[in-house]
């Protein structure tokens, strides 16, 4: 982030333009995405199919792929969707759910890096292990500290020259030789479900505006989270309030908001 760019600044570049991001998220996590951007101040599509999805990212501004409730069909309709957004040079997220979980979530992950993804958001045990350690997951909640996934950010973010997010109790954003942590959000985000899918997407909002700046973008994102999820819990009486809350939240901070309230530490 530099000094004019500062993730209040892109805030209000992504609210003016609102930006169309394509959304090929799961079952779980599509309600509760769309009304993240909408808060947020984004415009959500979720189109999957394989017969439409290249062709609707040839005009959507941002792509965000999201393996949660994967099936072959939707495998085809990501593919489309990759090629369709790289055709036209916009940038795509991955949000690599469980994906070591099974033989078909490995085998679709693969070819999902392979199409060389702008930015990977995921929890800790997921990037541990897309780096080529060993989490301690067996489903998509994280079982690993993000301060054990750091280093594996770093290297898969110079491997697959991406930037890579990981998301936890304090966040993590690297391009393999830059990094920043940040602080912010609630322990009651990770007993709502789905938070993190649809944080990926808010990434693909601000990646769409800055895509020629997917790092900054992306902490933007994580920021614009990490005050509304620290400012909803201060109203909320459990997971079921905070969800409302943190809707609420998303809209109601401004730039000034973000950028006084805000904790980015450059590492
Ligand atoms: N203990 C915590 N304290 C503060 N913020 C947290 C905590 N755990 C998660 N978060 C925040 O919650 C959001 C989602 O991150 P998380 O790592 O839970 O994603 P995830 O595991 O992929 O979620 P899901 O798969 O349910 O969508 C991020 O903004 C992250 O900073
Ligand atoms: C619970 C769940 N199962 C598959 S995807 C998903 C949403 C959180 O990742
Ligand atoms: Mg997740």
């Amino acid at each position: 982030m530099t000094k004019t760019e500062t993730p209040g600044t892109l805030l209000t570049a992504m609210r003016g333009q609102s930006p169309l991001v394509q959304c090929i998220t799961n079952y779980v996590a599509m309600n509760v995405a769309a009304n993240v951007l909408l808060a947020a101040g984004a415009s959500p599509a979720m189109v999957h199919a394989e017969e439409e999805a290249g062709e609707f990212a040839g005009f959507a501004g941002a792509l965000t792929v999201n393996i949660g409730t994967l099936s072959p069909a939707w495998i085809a309709g990501m593919k489309a969707a990759v090629g369709g957004a790289t055709a036209v040079h916009r940038p795509w997220v991955l949000d690599p759910v469980a994906h070591f979980a099974t033989g078909f979530r490995r085998k679709a992950t693969a070819d999902l890096l392979a199409l060389g993804p702008t930015v990977i958001r995921g929890n800790a045990s997921e990037i541990i292990s897309l780096a080529g350690g060993t989490s301690r997951a067996r489903g998509v909640d994280s079982r690993d500290p993000v301060e054990r996934a750091e280093e594996a950010a770093r290297s898969l973010a110079a491997t697959q020259c991406c930037i890579v997010a990981v998301t936890g109790a304090t966040d993590f954003v690297t391009d393999g030789e830059r990094a920043v942590r940040i602080h912010g959000g609630s322990s009651l985000m990770p007993q709502v479900t789905a938070l993190g899918c649809s944080l990926t997407c808010l990434v693909g909002a601000y990646a769409a505006i800055r895509p020629e700046s997917p790092f900054d973008a992306t902490a933007a994102a994580l920021v614009h989270f990490a005050v509304a999820g620290k400012r909803s819990a201060e109203r909320s009486q459990g997971p079921g309030s905070f969800a409302m809350h943190f809707i609420d939240q998303l809209a109601a901070v401004d730039a000034a908001t973000l950028d006084e309230e805000g904790k980015v530490v450059w590492l």
